[in-house]
């Protein structure tokens, strides 16, 4: 099939705009997931509705709970997600797409339905790592058919009930893994200890964030322990939550200020989280950038843009986008500390270095991460894998960089419907005589 190339504006001048984003895929995925092991009907507003969260909505739906989509409190064109769970779950065909938080959080629910749940995605998905999450389940006595090496097509045999106990396993690939664990624990007879043991567990905040989100809904849960984390098991109560902005998602927003010297405010931005986007504003500001948080949300203005050198392991979502910043700085960047990156979309290390060269630049893989060093760039067409933040990568290169043309821009539905109009709109107000612009797709779907 042949994919759809969007030539990506540049800036005519210093950005100037107000943005408006649509709910936090990560939010929204483990809200769903516990709703649907709750006791009672739950309530998201304004939760994201996008291709990964629907295929998690899809997920739950096939194992016979029900999301229904209502409108939501937030003005017309506003939703909300009302989750009633299942009685018991059962078995069915599950649909993971590209999304990891639905291929590493569904099978271990799976495991408490009542008959077999297959699932399979994209062809990606295939290749993604998920051998941790099959021998935690297999060790905990749950029987699974895989295809060779852990991976994707699988079968998981639920038996209705699961009893628990303790695992330990190498979450070193994705932290995916011990979430996904933790948010089916309570309702594991025993409960569940998750150990991981291995290299340095990436995205710390993704496991705070699964952790938080379980005492939201009065599940009893020990982090106390370095790497080790204790759930035990007893009822879910319901939620009714307002889901925070997507603070990844806001990273291509803020970097246009960056690069265009220009000033993006991004609304709501919250002023606790354990999103990982939230490292944007250190980060941002380390790079040159005027950071500031206020009751209204994060404002970025640019300056000048420098490079950094970054471990970015609990922040690997962010990568792509600092890439193009880093591409576009007066000096250069390292970025370590996200090795686990090449397990994700696609091998965003190699597909990053690949994409910023054939656009002139310089860029080299390291073992963990990679450099990049600025250098003029040129048209032409970006490569983008099926990645979301890739082709909102190349966006932010075509700002400064005429002839850029985005592959498959569509897939930056998986977490941000409605990219391009939200793009177009931030600039509406860019250049001479711009009055400032308000992008808003905090309904976008
Ligand atoms: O749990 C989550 O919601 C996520 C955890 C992280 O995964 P990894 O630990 O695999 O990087 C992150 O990159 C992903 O986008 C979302
Ligand atoms: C790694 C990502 O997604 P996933 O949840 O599919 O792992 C991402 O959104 O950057």
């Amino acid at each position: 099939m042949e994919l759809s190339r969007w030539p990506a504006p540049t800036a005519p001048g210093p950005v100037d705009a107000v943005v408006s984003l649509p709910g936090s895929k990560s939010l929204t995925n483990r809200y769903l997931v516990v709703a649907a092991l709750a006791d009672r009907p739950s309530r998201l507003r304004s939760p994201l509705v996008s291709r990964d969260t629907r295929l998690m909505a899809g997920a739950l739906e096939a194992l016979g709970a029900r999301v229904r989509e209502v409108e939501g409190a937030t003005g017309p064109g506003s939703v909300d997600w009302v989750v009633e769970p299942a009685e018991r779950l059962r078995g069915g065909a599950v649909d993971v797409g590209l999304a990891g938080t639905v291929m590493r959080f569904v099978p271990p629910l799976a495991a408490l339905a009542d008959g077999d749940v297959r699932l399979d995605g994209d062809p990606r998905a295939r290749e993604r790592p998920m051998a941790p999450v099959v021998d935690a389940l297999r060790a905990l006595g749950v029987d699974v058919e895989d295809a060779p090496g852990g991976a994707l097509p699988m079968v998981v045999h639920g038996r209705g009930a699961v009893r628990g106990g303790a695992v330990t396993i190498d979450a070193g690939a994705s932290s995916q893994f011990v979430s996904g664990l933790l948010l089916a624990a309570p309702r594991y007879a025993e409960g569940l200890v998750v150990r991981h043991a291995g290299p340095p567990l990436p995205s710390q905040p993704h496991v705070a964030m699964t952790v938080e989100t379980l005492r939201d809904v009065g599940v009893d849960v020990d982090d106390s322990e370095p790497d080790t984390w204790a759930v035990r098991p007893g009822p879910v109560a319901a939620l009714d939550v307002q889901v925070e902005p997507d603070l990844s998602s806001a990273a291509p927003f803020l970097a246009a200020a960056a690069v265009t010297g220009g000033r993006v405010r991004v609304l709501g931005w919250p002023q606790h989280t354990t999103q990982a986007g939230d490292a944007l504003r250190d980060l941002l500001d380390e790079m040159g950038a005027e950071v500031s948080l206020d009751r209204e949300g994060l404002v970025v203005r640019g300056g000048e843009l420098f490079g950094v050198d970054v471990d970015l392991h609990e922040a690997g979502e962010l990568v792509p986008v600092v890439v193009a910043l880093a591409a576009l700085a007066s000096t250069p960047t390292r970025v370590r500390g996200v090795a686990h990156l090449r397990g994700h979309e696609t091998d965003r290390l190699a597909a990053l270095v690949r994409e910023v060269e054939r656009l002139g630049g310089r860029a080299e893989e390291t073992e963990d991460g990679l450099v990049v060093r600025p250098r003029p760039l040129h048209g032409d067409l970006v490569r983008t894998y099926a990645d979301h933040r890739i082709a909102q990568a190349a966006a932010v290169l075509g700002l400064r960089v005429p002839g850029v043309v985005v592959e498959d821009v569509e897939t930056t539905a998986k977490t941000l419907p409605g990219f391009v109009d939200l793009w177009t709109g931030m600039l509406d107000g860019a250049g001479p005589g711009g009055a400032g612009a308000t992008a808003s797709g905090a309904a976008a779907r």
